[in-house]
């Protein structure tokens, strides 16, 4: 499949953040310049020291060690939630994936890992856990950034409190010789935000503003960051939010994980009145998530590349 190999994600590094425990505020503004740029430009941007490298390898160990549990421990992970349980679908046969809900809670963290291993799995508790605060951290970070950016910083509580989280855990196995090397099918989220970590094999691929392909391919211990439909609902429009798919290449398994965080349906995804000027002209119509997701699934949403603009566009 045709990929542009050469262009870059921005890279921004979250290490000059914080001096001794605390932000540092010139780092703050600089920083908060280049999230807000990448977001605009590209939907995304690579997130570096953010774990360290010790971290993410025990993560990714951890990974590993639950998609190589048998099928029918998998089987036990059920939810009514979309994405919480074990996922395998005829239309991605390559991939499978596990949800923890709100994961920054030990409960949820120690309650699913009870599941996979009865007999206690202490360091995959242990380290998604605090893996999971780094995440929390660093969406709240960023999406602080872009509060600020555009003078919105009186709304952040309210939003931050109505999110929910879910942290998806994944697996791609490598396609046999006469099958699709699509891992997944070219989408955008339509979540508030997704941070993702892929694994060494890559094949993430995020298609640009001049609709070019970027194969993802970043440091072993960063995030790439991606807005999602909500936020720019939210911002009517202020962001780009960016179709990608994973594309398999080569003969080994993929794994990679997704820290999403959610609009709950108790309250509904509309546009900050502020956001709405001659200039910038309403773009979606206020929706319940829960709603629009039940189209989504049921009504064919996820085969149109343009859903929420056919279930809410003004
Ligand atoms: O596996 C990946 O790297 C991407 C996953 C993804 O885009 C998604 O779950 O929405
Ligand atoms: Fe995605």
């Amino acid at each position: 499949m045709a990929s542009e190999p050469l262009m870059q994600l921005p890279v921004i590094d979250f290490s000059r953040l914080k001096t001794n425990n605390s932000y540092d505020p010139s780092s703050w503004e600089s920083i908060k310049f280049d999230v807000f740029k990448a977001l605009q430009d590209y939907g995304c941007f690579e997130a570096k020291s953010v774990v360290s490298i010790e971290l993410q390898e025990s993560v990714n160990d951890a990974l590993k060690q639950l998609f190589d549990l048998p099928v029918e421990t998998k089987l036990q992970n059920t939810s009514e939630t979309a994405f919480h349980g074990y996922v395998r679908s005829p239309k991605v046969p390559l991939y499978e994936s596990m949800g923890i809900g709100n994961p920054f809670i030990p409960e949820n963290v120690d309650n699913f890992s009870d599941l996979m291993w009865p007999h206690g799995n202490p360091k995959f508790r242990e380290s998604i856990k605090t893996y999971s605060k780094k995440l929390r951290e660093l969406d709240e970070t960023v999406k602080k950034m872009v509060f600020e950016s555009l003078d919105l910083e009186k709304y952040f509580d309210e939003q931050m409190k109505s999110t929910n989280y879910l942290l998806k855990l994944m697996k791609y196995r490598a396609p046999d010789p006469n099958e699709s090397d699509i891992g997944l099918h070219t989408h955008t989220d339509t979540n508030i935000m997704t941070i993702l970590h892929q694994d060494e094999i890559g094949g993430l691929e995020i298609q640009t503003k001049n609709d070019e392909w970027i194969r993802v391919k970043v440091s072993p211990n960063s995030f790439v960051i991606v807005a999602g439909d909500t936020f720019n609902v939210w911002l009517n429009g202020r962001l780009h939010v960016p179709f990608h798919r994973v594309v398999m290449n080569g003969n080994r398994a993929r794994y990679s994980l997704g820290f999403f965080s959610v609009q709950k349906s108790s309250s509904l995804v509309k546009a900050f009145h502020k956001m709405v000027d001659e200039e910038h002209p309403l773009l979606y119509k206020p929706f319940n998530y829960g709603e629009f997701l039940k189209f989504f699934y049921k009504e064919g949403g996820i085969q149109s590349k343009f859903a929420l603009k056919t279930y809410c566009g003004v």
